[in-house]
């Protein structure tokens, strides 16, 4: 009997599993997602635990289980957050930031050095301060891979975009565009028929808001996405170089979080204003952020005429235009979906397996 020569080397197998910190909207979305994942018969890297703020939990047999026991746990309050203290991870693990928490995004270049991979949701690491995001570059040349998919579009080939573009040695001069999902819903939705801060609470219960919806309302969460495209086209922005202008009055900024929900109606006035004005010149209000190698960059409320390319989109569409060498005339626009968990949360699994793949 002859042996067979197998055309190619078996591939070694797989290792490392994956780990969950934040159980809110998109990390419960993630496990949802796994799950479906893993019915219809995807490949995954097992789980190993899934922690919030308040306790970590092994994944055990039943990923559901697990999450349920984590979200009902009671808060502590204790100062270093259970999965620092708990299971660690080992080389060559993916962790999945779910969170919005600047104290997990302060370890995302320490994992990398130490052989963990890192997906993010959390826009704090690559879209805050300048020297993090230049560690979690640097951190990467010792061979652990960093998933930011969902940082920007919830997961749309935007920044996927901007760095094969620039890989390809364009450079970059411009990019524009509506960038957070919950203005775009909230300002396509407006009408003046309800309040606008009726249409705040819906956006955050429908899960495109950020935790804190005033991080959206302030185009903080619009500028962090601005930042971590700017750097991904070779620009190393710092958060103080982009104008920002937000929509939040100085009582509601001023307000503590629990008094958040009772103040939003401070928007409501100076919205129906802005809302008419637009109206009346036959303009659509847009949150729009733009950088510009040449003429800096910034983020805020713009009236645009309704055959503007910007004032397009519907829902939670984001809109951007990337302006290059190669696409200098006619700018390359990339639409969809930019917020929510199941959007984000696919855009997430899709960087575990790219990453758990290629090994
Ligand atoms: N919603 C969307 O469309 C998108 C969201 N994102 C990003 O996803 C992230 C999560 O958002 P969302 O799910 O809405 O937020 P939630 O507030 O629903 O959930 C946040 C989770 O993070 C946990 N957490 C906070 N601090 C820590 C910590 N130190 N260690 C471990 N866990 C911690 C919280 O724990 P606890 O439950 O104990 O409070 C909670 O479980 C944000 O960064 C957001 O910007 C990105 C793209 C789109
Ligand atoms: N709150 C964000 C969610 C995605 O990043 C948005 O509104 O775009």
């Amino acid at each position: 009997m002859s042996t067979v020569t197998p055309l190619r080397p078996a591939a070694p197998p797989r290792t490392g599993r994956v780990a969950l910190l934040g159980t809110g909207v998109v990390g419960s979305a993630v496990v949802e997602r796994y799950r479906q994942l893993r019915v219809r018969g995807v490949p995954l890297p097992p789980f190993a635990w899934l922690s919030n703020s308040r306790v970590q939990v092994a994944a055990g047999d039943c990923l559901e289980t697990a999450i349920a026991q984590a979200r009902s746990a009671p808060r502590s309050g204790g100062p270093v957050p259970p999965w620092a203290e708990g299971e660690s991870l080992a080389r060559g693990d993916i962790v999945i930031d779910a969170t919005a928490s600047d104290t997990v995004a302060g370890w995302h270049p320490e994992w990398l050095l130490r052989g963990i991979h890192v997906v993010t949701a959390n826009k704090l690491g690559n879209g805050g301060d300048l020297a993090r995001a230049q560690a979690i570059v640097e951190a990467q040349r010792e061979g652990a891979r960093y998933g930011d998919s969902a940082t920007v579009g919830a997961g749309l080939p935007l920044l996927r975009l901007i760095r094969e573009l620039v890989a390809g040695g364009d450079r970059i001069h411009a990019v524009e565009g509506v960038l957070s999902g919950s203005l775009a819903w909230l300002l396509s939705r407006y009408d003046d028929t309800r309040p606008f801060s009726d249409l705040v609470r819906e956006a955050r219960d429908a899960g495109y808001a950020e935790p804190d919806p005033r991080q959206d309302l302030s185009g903080e969460d619009v500028r962090r996405k601005l930042l971590i495209l700017a750097r991904a086209s070779g620009l190393p922005l710092e958060a103080r170089e982009i104008r920002v202008s937000s929509l939040v009055p100085d009582a509601l900024r001023d307000a503590a979080p629990e008094a958040v929900d009772a103040q939003l109606a401070a928007l409501d006035a100076p919205l129906r204003e802005r809302f008419l004005n637009a109206y009346r010149n036959d303009a659509r209000l847009c949150f729009v952020g733009r950088f510009d190698a040449e003429r800096g960059a910034s983020v805020g409320l713009r009236a645009l005429p309704l055959s503007h390319p910007l004032a397009s989109g519907h829902g939670t569409d984001n809109r951007a235009a990337i302006f290059s060498d190669r696409y200098s005339d006619q700018p390359l626009v990339v639409q969809g979906p930019g917020a929510g968990a199941r959007v984000t949360a696919a855009a997430l699994l899709d960087d575990v397996l790219r990453i758990w793949t290629a090994r």
